[in-house]
């Protein structure tokens, strides 16, 4: 997406979450400890933040705000918490759900992942269940089945809410 679309920016959030063997500090998320993921709170370091599985995670402005500052539309990768809190502050903010084909493919995903023990599965589940139900509330829906295909349908929801200003 970097090369492809140089117009948008995707932030790096701040999480409370232990670091996968596969991820990368400050690019997959900025790894904190929960002394200063509350700090940051306090000082009002997040446009938002939630609880998600267990663990924090937060928008940091200084991300939206440096990708504003290049002129570039945000893309947020956040929970449902995180998109109604963003909806509130900016009005105008599109909600795209991406969902699994189905909560037993995303069980099958999960697992095949090797990540998670069996309580974060079924708790990823469950919090999965509760999401799926207020995907109507949101602005437009990707379902994630093949890739290249939920990448091109993403792709084709920004682009109508850039040529029509959403009033699709
Ligand atoms: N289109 C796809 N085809 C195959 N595997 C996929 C696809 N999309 C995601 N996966 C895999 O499914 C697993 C779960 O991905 P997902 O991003 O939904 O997890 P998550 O971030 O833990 O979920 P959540 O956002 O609910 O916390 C990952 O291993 C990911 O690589
Ligand atoms: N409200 C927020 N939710 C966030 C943020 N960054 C990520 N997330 C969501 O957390 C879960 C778990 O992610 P994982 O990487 O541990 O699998 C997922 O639903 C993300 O969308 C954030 O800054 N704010």
């Amino acid at each position: 997406m970097r090369e492809e679309r140089p117009d948008l920016g995707l932030t790096v959030s701040a999480t409370t979450r232990p670091p996968r063997p596969h991820d990368i500090p400050d690019v997959s998320y900025h790894f904190l400890s929960e002394e200063e993921f509350d700090r940051r709170i306090e000082r009002g370091d997040f446009l938002e933040w939630a609880d998600v599985h267990g663990h924090k995670y937060g928008t940091l402005r200084s991300e939206v705000d440096g990708l504003m500052a290049a002129g570039k539309s945000v893309i947020l990768e956040i929970d449902v918490q995180g998109a109604f809190n963003v909806r509130r502050i900016y009005p105008d903010a599109v909600l795209v759900f991406i969902e699994p084909p189905s909560l037993e493919v995303l069980e099958q995903r999960l697992r095949g992942r090797g990540t998670e023990d069996e309580a974060s599965i079924e708790l990823r589940l469950a919090n999965a269940r509760h999401e799926m139900d207020l995907a109507k509330d949101y602005d437009a829906r990707v379902v994630n089945d093949d890739l290249a295909t939920a990448v091109r349908d993403l792709a084709n929801v920004l682009e109508s809410y850039e040529m029509d200003g959403g009033n699709s």
